[in-house]
């Protein structure tokens, strides 16, 4: 395995937000973190990227420490969409996603050919090539989203984390996300694992899926072993009707508002 926690403390000041946290990002597969507001996944997932070091136990990159490891070598492993996004001022689309190649070049070197590929292509899958010449604070968030993941996606990296990359985007563009991620998960064999809220993206796209609450992961497997409407009760408080989708076959989970519930209950007898 190449990215694992391993007993971590995780807290920011004195606030301790999870403890003896151990979890491995399963190599070539998408995986996913679930779990309610607050439950410290966008926390995990920035440990796993090396944005908050450990109080205890350590992150283990390609069999080494994340924290010894030099921020260059790790970003040319392992990159991260955060959920909170700071957009320099003023700076183009463009600009922005050559943030990407850093890791990769020498300072003041002319570009390579390959940089100017991954950048061409970044932008190309994410449909942002357009909007190359725009400053990125004049986008919309959705649009924005996309450079960031533009940004990500040029850094060529075999793991790729991303905390709710689906924020802001409207249906067809969450779609897109998700297919592309999944696309080089499949032809490259890249690793995914990404933080993301709605259930039903979650067991469309997930190999592995991570359930978490207080800190704590409460259990991990695939969609079908963890979309039960028990664990959604036990981790969420809601009930649900879980049922196969109508064409995947994957777990569809649908919460059912306060009147249903006593309507199941009924039938249920
Ligand atoms: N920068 C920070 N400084 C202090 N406390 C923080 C910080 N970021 C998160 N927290 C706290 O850590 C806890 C876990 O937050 P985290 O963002 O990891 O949860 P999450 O599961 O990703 O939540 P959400 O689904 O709302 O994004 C919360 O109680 C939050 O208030």
């Amino acid at each position: 395995m190449r990215l694992q926690a391993q007993g971590v403390q995780l807290a920011y000041d004195q606030r301790v937000i999870a403890r003896d946290l151990t979890l491995t990002i399963p190599d070539g597969k998408v995986s996913v973190l679930i779990g309610p507001n607050g439950s410290g996944k966008s926390t995990a997932l920035r440990a796993l990227a090396r944005l908050l070091p450990p109080q205890q136990g350590s992150v283990i990159l390609d069999g080494k420490s994340i924290q010894e490891t030099p921020t260059k070598e790790v970003a040319r492993l392992l990159a991260i969409l955060p959920q909170v996004l700071v957009t320099p001022e003023s700076i183009s689309v463009e600009d922005l996603v050559w943030f990407g190649r850093h890791p990769h070049r020498a300072s003041l070197k002319v570009p390579s050919a390959a940089d100017k590929e991954a950048v061409e292509w970044a932008m190309e899958v994410t449909s942002t090539a357009e909007l190359r010449h725009q400053h990125v604070d004049q986008l919309s968030g959705g649009q924005r989203q996309r450079v960031w993941i533009a940004l990500c996606l040029a850094q060529g990296t075999d793991l790729i984390l991303l905390d709710e990359p689906t924020t802001y985007l409207d249906v067809a563009y969450q779609l897109e996300v998700l297919d592309l991620l999944h696309q080089l998960n499949q032809e490259q064999g890249k690793t995914v694992a990404m933080v993301l809220h709605d259930f039903n993206m979650a067991a469309e796209y997930a190999d592995h899926v991570f359930v978490m609450r207080s800190g704590s992961l409460v259990t991990q497997g695939t969609p079908e072993d963890v979309f039960t409407c028990d664990i959604i009760r036990d981790v969420f408080g809601v009930e649900s009707k879980v049922v196969p989708h109508p064409v995947s076959g994957k777990p569809m989970c649908i919460p059912l508002r306060a009147g249903l519930r006593t309507q199941l209950a009924v039938a249920a007898g």
